[in-house]
């Protein structure tokens, strides 16, 4: 499913108004219906009989407008409180404010700390509210009146209506500026924004809804729209059943590198995952001071014992032995519990000196790689990382913070940076591809927070290149399928305490219901009026 950003689906509107000749008016008309139709469907049936519609000055609050005039058309009472005053509203905005002037709409304006006593008293004696203040054009942090209209917003007693996406969220984003209103249900137009995909914006919208205000095809057509969220049905379609005739031979041979003394647990994980993923066969290098431990709990998978050093790690002359090692290989996963002792940075620096297939690179093989970027350069095969924001953060000398508010930027700037697919962790995992692509990821939940998932994940988008999905498909479909794993876990009543392992166990049954398109769909629960 597409998602757009802000400038995105401004310039949207604006082919659509001045190059195809649909008027704005007539935009903001279907977008205040479709507000009216997602506005009846929160409330159930339960009739209205008062509803405070708090608007702002741009566009957004000329949405609001129109929803205020189709309600008070019913009978419903709908006092507008336009935030900031009326003075200088414009446009479409402007015209439909007259319009309820001319109905007689009551319209108050709210222009100073004194105004707040009528808003809130509105708000403690309505049925709901309608979140018009800001949409898109949300510019800087809410700050001051506005901060204190949201707060009583938050405070009111009817459920919120959110026009567009809730006020305060950044549409490109989803980081909240200063304060932003918490919605039960929002009512977005022609297609959804990124912000309401991502962290926190996600929790601050309820329920979505995209309106179908009569934008053609061909005003989205020409907007170069590049980011998408991973569908349930994207993974599904991607997911083709094996041949009758597959045998072991012909399922990928994956290649894992990794664990350490203290950290063997890592590559038992990936490599559990890998097996779980369905490659057809997992073969693993790793230091011999682990393999009794790493035989004695994975039994699927081939293990090479290579000569380790005192540090419990590889030992610095190991890499020689990776040739041979790599030979017959689809594909590479490396990075689980590798450490970045001296041994592991020599170990690493083989293998992508060798390894001519695409590859997963992970943990402690992007730490190294922080350490010694020039390795970068030696990655001949199209490659993913994986990393987390701090590992992030250590490839790119930005700080978490700075990731973290704008963590689709973060990753796209790096993937078109390095020619690398980039799979940046944590709460809403995002994928972006060298090319400028990118994607949101729904799936997965707080259940993942713990240790050894990501080695999970490796293991497994390891097992679907070696599988001969390519990066981007790979990429894209192991976060998906991995979050699936932990969202049917909670589903289960599981709150807390997951042992990554139990992932392992779920991805049979996970990648056999993608297999046989039987997938729920994950999204937030999004619908097209
Ligand atoms: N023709 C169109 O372009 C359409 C636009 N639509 C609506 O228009 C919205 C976008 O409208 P606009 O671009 O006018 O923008 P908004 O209405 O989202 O906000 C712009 C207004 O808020 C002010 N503002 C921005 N950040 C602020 C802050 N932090 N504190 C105080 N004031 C702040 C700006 O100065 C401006 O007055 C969409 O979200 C959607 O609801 C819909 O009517 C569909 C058609
Ligand atoms: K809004």
């Amino acid at each position: 499913m597409q998602v757009t950003t802000a400038t995105q689906m401004q310039e949207i509107d604006r082919r659509t108004i001045l190059e195809i000749g649909i008027p704005g008016r007539v935009l903001m008309e279907s977008a205040g219906r479709g507000c009216v139709a997602a506005l009846d469907r929160l409330a159930g049936g339960r009739a209205l009989s008062r509803v405070v519609v708090v608007a702002g000055r741009g566009n957004n609050g000329g949405d609001g407008f129109v929803v205020a005039r189709y309600l008070a058309e019913r009978g419903v009472e709908a006092p507008v409180f336009v935030v900031g005053g009326t003075d200088g509203i414009s446009g479409e905005a402007f015209e439909n404010l007259s319009l309820l002037e001319a109905l007689g709409v009551a319209v108050v304006e709210v222009v100073e700390e004194v105004d707040l006593t009528a808003l809130t008293r509105a708000l403690s004696h309505c049925d709901m509210v309608v979140d018009a203040l800001f949409g898109t054009g949300l510019q800087r942090e809410v700050t001051g009146l506005y901060a204190e209209v949201v707060s009583a917003v938050n405070a009111s007693k009817g459920p919120v209506l959110a026009v567009d996406i809730p006020s305060g969220v950044c549409a490109d984003t989803g980081r909240v500026l200063g304060c932003a209103v918490t919605a039960q249900a929002t009512a977005t137009f022609c297609l959804p924004k990124a912000g309401h995909f991502l962290y926190p914006g996600w929790e601050h919208c309820g329920e979505l809804t995209v309106v179908d205000i009569g934008i053609p095809n061909r005003a989205v057509e020409q907007a170069g729209i590049a980011c998408s969220l991973i569908t349930s049905q994207q993974v599904m379609g991607q997911m083709a059943p094996f041949s009758p005739h597959a045998h072991k031979g012909t399922r990928g041979h994956l290649a894992l590198m990794g664990g350490s003394s203290g950290k063997s647990g890592a590559v038992i994980l990936a490599a559990g995952a890998a097996v779980s993923g369905g490659a057809g066969l997992v073969s693993v290098a790793l230091p011999a001071c682990i393999n009794t431990a790493f035989e004695s709990r994975c039994l699927e998978a081939m293990s090479l014992p290579l000569p380790h050093g005192e540090d419990g790690s590889f030992h610095p002359g190991c890499g020689e032995t990776l040739a041979g090692f790599l030979s017959g290989k689809d594909a590479v996963a490396a990075g689980p519990g590798l450490t970045t002792a001296r041994g592991a940075l020599s170990a690493l620096a083989a293998l992508l000196d060798f390894s001519v297939v695409p590859m997963v690179l992970d943990a402690d093989a992007l730490n190294l790689l922080a350490e010694k970027p020039e390795l970068m350069r030696e990655i001949k095969a199209e490659a993913v990382i994986t990393p987390h924001p701090k590992e992030l953060a250590r490839l790119t000398g930005a700080s978490v913070r700075e990731i973290q508010e704008d963590r689709l930027g973060a990753a796209r700037a790096f993937a078109k940076q390095t020619g690398l697919h980039v799979v940046l962790k944590g709460a809403g995992t995002v994928v972006a591809h060298p090319d400028g692509r990118c994607a949101i990821n729904p799936t997965g939940n707080a259940l993942l927070a713990t240790g050894g998932t990501g080695d999970v994940l490796t293991g497994l988008i390891g097992a679907l290149l070696a599988q001969g999905f390519s990066c981007r498909e790979a990429s894209e479909m192991g976060v998906y399928l991995h979050g699936e794993a932990a969202n049917r876990l909670m589903d289960q009543g599981l709150q807390t305490g997951m042992a990554a392992s139990r992932l392992i166990d779920l991805l049979p049954g996970v990648l056999s219901d993608a297999m046989a398109g039987n997938l729920e769909p994950r999204a937030p629960e999004t619908r097209v009026i």
